[in-house]
């Protein structure tokens, strides 16, 4: 009989640290606002070449993260050519499309943008609201009360909302024809500009909003220069609010520039409620409800031409990129 042997030790692959990602690793956080879903990336030294590639493989929702956007949060000193107005400010939202084109503004993307800038303790909420620069000029953000009162969304000063086409536009329903998939005729769209270029689309009844397919780009004629957000909406009537505001609801669904549908998008609620309005003449309410198929937003149209938009922002994940895999 032989004695028994030591067994052989199995050779294991050494730990990964404790903390803190490896070289050739991208820490990134993921959020969304009313499930319009953006990669963070703390880059406020200015330090990440952010290639179009790049955001194209961290947006792949298969082969990497997946997002509808990248937002790179960024020193306003590191960011050349900003707006004369966004030089005032200490942050700078750089957002990026899932294809990997630059956007001016993104109203979902900058509440989260917000809410990173809390958690990485560039912003106290308690201290006052935060003056966010973004290439369509400041957007100053605030805490503020949900719709229900039960949770903290966050408040955008959203600048200025115009109609490119003029108030001419109005009498003929639009300034643009717009053909979208699973609708028999071409529509009137009404160009809006919230910083960032929408054409707004009204819809008699929510089964058309249903049957549309917008896994094919609507073609919007004139064809606009740089392209264009599209917003489907169909107005579901007014409501007399407890304080006596009346609002307004109205069901929406988008085509956005650069991405393809997604499931909200704040720029183009505003631009939704602001061409309803338009639409509605001067009756038409304020203060605009927009459901969206991740949820619902507020927007409140201000006399001077000036908008705000409130909603959720939300953070769910915080993970390490693994360059090489990610251009493997
Ligand atoms: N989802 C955003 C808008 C993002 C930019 C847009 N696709 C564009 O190219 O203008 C929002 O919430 O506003």
């Amino acid at each position: 009989m032989t004695a028994p042997t030591a067994p052989t030790p199995v050779e294991t692959p050494a730990a990964p640290p404790a903390s803190g990602p490896a070289a050739g690793a991208l820490a990134v956080t993921k959020g969304h606002g009313t499930q319009n879903d953006f990669v963070l990336v703390d880059d406020r030294e200015g330090d990440l070449d952010l290639t179009p590639v790049l955001v194209r493989r961290l947006c792949d929702r298969r082969a990497g993260i997946g997002a509808d956007g990248v937002i790179r949060v960024v020193a306003t000193r590191h960011v050349p050519g900003v707006p004369e107005e966004v030089r005032g400010t200490t942050w700078f939202m750089d957002y990026r499309n899932a294809d990997g084109s630059v956007a001016q503004m993104c109203g979902n993307g900058v509440r989260v943008f917000a809410r990173y800038a809390h958690r990485l303790g560039l912003w106290d909420p308690q201290a006052g609201p935060l003056d966010v620069g973004t290439r369509a000029g400041v957007r100053t953000v605030r805490s503020t009360a949900s719709e229900s009162g039960e949770d903290t969304w966050l408040t955008v000063g959203m600048g200025a909302v115009t109609l490119p086409g003029g108030r001419d536009a109005l009498t003929t329903g639009g300034d643009a024809q717009v053909h979208v998939a699973g609708l028999a005729v071409t529509r009137p769209g009404l160009s809006v500009d919230v910083g960032n270029p929408h054409t707004v689309v009204v819809l008699a009844q929510e089964s058309d909003l249903e049957r549309v397919d917008l896994t094919v780009a609507p073609a919007v004629e004139p064809v606009p220069a740089d392209g264009t957000n599209v917003e489907l909406v169909v107005p579901l009537g007014e409501r007399t609010a407890v304080d006596g505001t009346v609002v307004g609801r109205v069901r929406m669904r988008v085509h956005e520039r650069g991405v393809g549908e997604t499931r909200s998008c704040g720029t183009g609620a505003v631009a939704a409620a602001a061409a309803v309005r338009a639409w509605g003449g001067a009756q038409a309410p304020a203060v605009w409800l927009v459901d969206v198929p991740g949820g619902t937003v507020r927007v409140t149209l201000h006399a001077d031409g000036r908008a705000d938009l409130a909603g959720p922002a939300v953070l769910v994940a915080d993970a390490h990129v693994d360059l090489a895999a990610l251009s493997a």
